[in-house]
């Protein structure tokens, strides 16, 4: 069995487990998702396949067969195929897992699948509680992770590997999911990360992927989507939150003068290398930051690219307010769970008319910082720096 137990925990770890099992990365988030008297719903259950996600430990071989099992009871009801030969371990395993739980019906192996999640997420580490949003559309990779509970729609960066480097596909997923935020029924959403980092901004390798057009399409596309990438952050209707659970480099910071709240660890630690990078700011940074903390701080910063401890991003009025990153997660969530239950519509009426002055000048900001990058992303400055840090990553 320690083979078997072997071989399966290197099948997690590459994922390649059937859905709901492949999971590779856990934040620190803690879930309730029904009481023990509650029967689990289907909501529930989409909710719990999500959260699996979530988790932030290795569950172990043999709670993982038995998600394994319930997940395959509660959707196709009893084990139903042919039995795998003896060498094939994993789905011998997997296979006498499910059938195991013999006619047990579909109603009851949901329910038991969703007590199990909960139970694994409230032995996590952090005192965060949140469900997956079931009836929405999960973005299209696991880089990004959505929750939604007790009026909060949570949006997880999710990879802690990359220190949550911003892909170009999660650059649309969080704007799909922004959008379906800004229409659902929470009060207030968040953006967050997963790991020891907040996001440290746009991923380098992004630069290396060139269409047919050559860079200059490259770049014209990039100006494109980071234009409609801000916008969406502009006109977001809601209060918006950054919990910053970890250093920010790059946009995870600029766009930060866009949101209604910022609070961070005292771990984290604010960053825009953009001088470094051949490169100059965005997510209107060149307006709001400067209209902050006064034009000579924000050129320290944005210049000069001077990285700011949390403290002195509270005192610049970039963050609102640090916290000792032991107690950060919980008491963060404790404070967020309180606004989320003040009238949905009287926060975002208000936040209107504190944010609605200033829209259109932030979107002309905006489209201007995007047009000033497409050039510098074909500089040379730009190409040598993009350059060695890909070499030094390769080991060059
Ligand atoms: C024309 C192209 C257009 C594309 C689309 C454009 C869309 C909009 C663009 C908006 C403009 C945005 C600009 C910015 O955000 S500029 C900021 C860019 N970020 C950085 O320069 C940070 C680079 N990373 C670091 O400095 C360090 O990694 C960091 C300090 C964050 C952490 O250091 P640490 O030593 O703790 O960890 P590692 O360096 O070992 O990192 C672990 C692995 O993660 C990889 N990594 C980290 N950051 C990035 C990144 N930004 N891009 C790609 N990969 C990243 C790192 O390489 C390690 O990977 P390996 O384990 O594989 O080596």
């Amino acid at each position: 069995m320690a083979g078997v137990a072997g071989r399966l925990g290197r099948l997690w770890c590459s994922g390649a487990l059937s859905s709901p099992l492949q999971v590779t990365r856990f934040p620190a988030l803690q879930l309730h998702l029904c009481g023990p008297a509650m029967r689990a719903s289907q909501k529930d259950f989409e909710n719990a396949t999500n959260q699996v996600k979530l988790l932030k430990k290795d569950p172990g071989n043999e709670v993982k067969l038995k998600l394994y099992a319930l997940y395959k009871q509660a959707t196709e009801g009893p084990c139903n195929v042919p039995k795998p030969g003896v060498l094939d371990f994993i789905n011998k395993a997997k296979w006498d897992a499910w059938n195991a739980l013999g006619s047990l019906p579909k109603e009851t192996a949901r329910h038991n699948y969703v007590d199990l999640v909960a139970s694994l997420s409230a032995s996590s580490e952090s005192s965060i509680q949140v469900t997956p949003a079931a009836d929405r559309k999960q973005p299209g990779s696991d880089a990004l992770v959505v929750t939604s509970q007790d009026g909060i729609t949570t949006i997880t960066l999710n990879r802690p590997d990359k220190k949550n480097a911003l892909t170009t596909q999660m650059y649309h997923d969080i704007m799909l999911a922004l959008e379906a935020a800004g229409k659902d029924d929470s009060a207030i959403t968040v953006l967050t990360g997963n790991g020891d980092h907040y996001c440290s901004g746009n991923d380098l390798t992004n630069f290396t992927d060139i269409p047919p057009g050559g860079v200059e399409e490259k770049a014209r596309s990039g100006a494109v989507l980071l234009r409609d990438f801000v916008d969406c952050f502009i006109d977001f209707p809601k209060p918006l939150v950054a919990v910053v659970n970890g250093p920010a480099v790059g946009i995870s910071v600029t766009i930060l003068g866009l949101f209604d709240i910022v609070y961070a660890t005292d771990r984290a630690t604010f960053h825009t290398p953009f001088s470094h990078l051949g490169q100059s700011p965005e997510g209107c940074s060149s307006y709001t930051f400067p209209k902050m903390m006064g034009p000579s701080k924000a050129t320290e910063m944005l210049v000069f690219g001077k990285k700011l401890t949390a403290r002195e991003a509270c005192t610049q009025g970039l963050v609102t307010e640090v916290f000792p990153d032991s107690t950060f997660q919980k008491e963060v969530w404790v404070r967020l769970k309180a606004y989320s239950k003040l009238p949905p519509n009287a926060m975002r009426i208000s936040k209107q008319v504190i944010r609605n002055t200033e829209k259109e000048k932030l979107h002309a900001v905006n489209a201007e910082e995007s047009n000033i990058l497409r050039e510098r992303w074909l500089s040379d400055e730009c190409m040598n720096a993009v350059v060695s840090f890909l070499s030094k990553k390769a080991k060059l």
